[in-house]
């Protein structure tokens, strides 16, 4: 049997301030993720932030949220459930999909421990992020790593490290695009906006930035956008640092001042719809930029469950599979290997 964790990042369990604490206090004390010094970091952390940021981030949390939860949990979920209707036809039995949060619960222990005890011997770990950065994919390694330490059997595993590029990627988020437009017209502008970072992850060698910018520049070819219109940006910053540039809200406000008055989003960064996508962008990015005099602005969804998405992420698996001992594992459908 082989397992197969993908992980996300984490959310609340409820859209309140209490819960919105608990969940911030395990990711800011994350080393990777805020890399100031503990003695620095933690009367910051444990001073202004839990107690100013629990409250509006829960405003946020609440504007958003679903019947089922938290929409990272949700999406995030339906993903796995769907990824495993399609191994559970393609070769029945032999594979098992299992969601872990690298914050919060269902925690990667538990979901290496529900994947052992299913008896796979063979696991890939999947951190759902496009782009590498230490704070999202590497941390999540190491959260990996320090539960296997108290593990007397480990399993072989792999590690899939990023997709950025991955043909089978671009053109997934480009087939849905494109689905969006048919649908719903197409906007002046197609602003491209990931999750920001400090600019001094980057220049500590981050290859986050050139990852970004490389998807982008595969994803507008496949569209064939010519360069007046897309513009890439950076959201979602965090203290006082310098992040990436140009910063998406800054960038919904010139625009508009320059007589842009209908944009389109889309955030390629995100595999699964969250608050970062759906309150920052679709609510508070909208508002920022009608305020600014833009007429519309319309926030195009995440892959979530879409079933390009499902097919791209078995082809990202793909070669690592065939890789692994074929007497144990199922050979893979041709038919499936085929990009495009
Ligand atoms: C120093 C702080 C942060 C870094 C560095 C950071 C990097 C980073 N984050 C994502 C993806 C997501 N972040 C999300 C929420 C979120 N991120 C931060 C801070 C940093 N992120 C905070 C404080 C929050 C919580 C919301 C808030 O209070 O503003 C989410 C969504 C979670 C959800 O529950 O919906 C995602 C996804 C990436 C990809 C990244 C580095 C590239
Ligand atoms: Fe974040
Ligand atoms: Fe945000």
């Amino acid at each position: 049997m082989i397992g197969i964790l993908v992980v996300n990042l984490g959310t609340p369990d409820a859209p309140t301030a209490p819960a919105v604490r608990r969940y911030l206090r395990e990711f800011l004390s994350d080393a990777r993720v805020v890399e100031l010094p503990r003695i620095l970091w933690w009367p910051i952390l444990n001073g202004p932030i839990l107690l100013f940021r629990p409250a509006r981030s829960a405003r946020n949390y609440a504007s958003i949220w679903l019947p089922d939860g938290s929409p990272l949990m949700v999406y995030s979920q339906r993903q796995c459930d769907a990824l495993q209707a399609h191994w559970d036809q393609q070769c029945p039995g032999q594979v098992r999909v299992k969601l872990a949060m690298r914050y919060g619960k269902p925690s990667i222990a538990q979901g290496l421990a529900v994947l052992r005890d299913a008896g796979c011997r063979k696991l890939f770990v999947v951190p759902l992020y496009p782009q590498y950065a230490a704070a999202t994919t590497a941390s999540i390694f190491d959260a990996v790593g320090k539960e296997l330490r108290q593990w007397r059997e480990i399993p072989e595993i792999r590690m899939i490290r990023d997709w950025y590029e991955h043909p089978a990627y671009i053109h997934a988020l480009a087939d849905s695009i494109r689905a969006w437009w048919r649908e719903h017209g197409q906007a002046e502008r197609l602003l491209i906006s990931f999750h920001g970072l400090p600019e001094s992850a980057v220049a500590k060698g981050d290859p986050y930035r050139s990852q970004c910018e490389k998807t982008t520049a595969l994803l507008v070819k496949e569209l064939a956008l010519s360069d007046d219109q897309w513009i890439q940006t950076f959201q979602s910053r965090f203290g006082a640092a310098k992040w990436l540039q140009p910063y998406t809200d800054k960038t919904l406000v010139e625009l508009a001042h320059s007589g842009v008055s209908r944009i389109d989003i889309v955030c390629p960064g995100f595999s699964a719809d969250c608050v970062e996508t759906l309150q920052e962008i679709a609510l508070e990015g909208k508002e920022t930029f009608l305020q600014a005099g833009g007429q519309e602005l319309r926030y195009i969804p995440a892959l979530n469950d879409n079933p390009l998405w499902v097919t791209a992420f078995s082809q990202i698996l793909e070669p690592h599979w065939r890789h692994w001992d074929s007497r144990e594992i199922l050979p893979f459908p041709r038919s499936q290997a085929k990009i495009g």
